[in-house]
């Protein structure tokens, strides 16, 4: 794999409530990543201007909101994502069938033919564990359970799925190689695991079919976040 293709694979997630830091995250890491994430942080605090920010320096954009409410509520709230312009958006997998059917039609109908935002469905977060799933009342274990949401949100129209990269092999049997997989969990060599259980490394994530990996502390909370970057990258193509 060249340095540009998994550069291209790479979105930091911009986990942060100022403002003020995403000139300095989109100049930093312009080059140097494919996308950047605005997640529900930096969204509540600052809204659809963070994403305008990052657009004005060339940057592109993956919104992370991660919608899950009744069926219409989220077709129109995703519409609005889509308005923005951004290139991928997500929903949860768990708001079931019609609420991932009426969001696909809906965009269908506004963007026709034309290129529109990608929608993701969450699987199971990569901070949750059986012991997660147990505690809400799902007694599957925690791949049967990625694998099933995976399959009914690509029968809902869904563009692709973000799950653990440990489960991307089954996801690609069961969806076939054009279904889009996003992982998160992705843990470098030389950083910590926070919060992160199901992980692997950016490598090994890659290897395993991942169409990008999501990025946030092991690149924003590194003393240089732009080498921190590059090694991730000689990671991968070393890999
Ligand atoms: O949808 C996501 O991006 C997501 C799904 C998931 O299952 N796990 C997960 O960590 N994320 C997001 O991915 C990012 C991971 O950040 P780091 O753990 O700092 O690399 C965070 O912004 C999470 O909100």
């Amino acid at each position: 794999m060249t340095r540009d293709e998994a550069r291209n694979k790479i979105i930091f997630a911009l986990d942060t409530g100022e403002f003020s830091h995403v000139q300095y995250w989109a100049e930093t890491l312009a080059g140097r990543v494919g996308m950047f994430k605005v997640g529900k942080q930096m969204f509540t605090a600052c809204g659809p201007a963070t994403v305008r920010m990052i657009q004005k320096f060339g940057g592109d954009v993956f919104l992370d909101l991660k919608f899950h409410d009744i069926p219409n509520t989220v077709a129109m709230a995703s519409l609005e994502a889509a308005r923005l312009g951004v290139k991928l958006f997500n929903l949860h997998a768990l708001g079931g069938y019609e609420m991932m059917a009426r969001t696909v039609e809906a965009l269908d109908k506004e963007f026709g033919g034309t290129e529109r935002a990608k929608v993701l469905a969450v699987t199971i977060l990569t901070s949750s564990t059986e012991e997660t799933l147990r505690q809400v009342g799902i007694d599957l274990p925690v791949p049967d359970m990625v694998v099933r949401l995976a399959k009914l949100a690509q029968k809902a129209g869904i563009d692709g799925v973000v799950a653990s990269p440990q489960e991307i092999p089954l996801i690609r049997e069961a969806c076939g190689p054009d279904f889009l997989i996003v992982t998160p969990g992705v843990r470098p060599s030389f950083a910590a695991l926070n919060d992160q259980k199901r992980v692997m490394t950016p490598a090994e994530a890659v290897k395993a079919g991942g169409d990008y990996l999501v990025i946030g502390r092991p690149i924003g909370d590194a003393e240089d976040p732009a080498a921190a970057a590059e090694m991730i990258l000689d990671e991968i193509v070393a890999g």
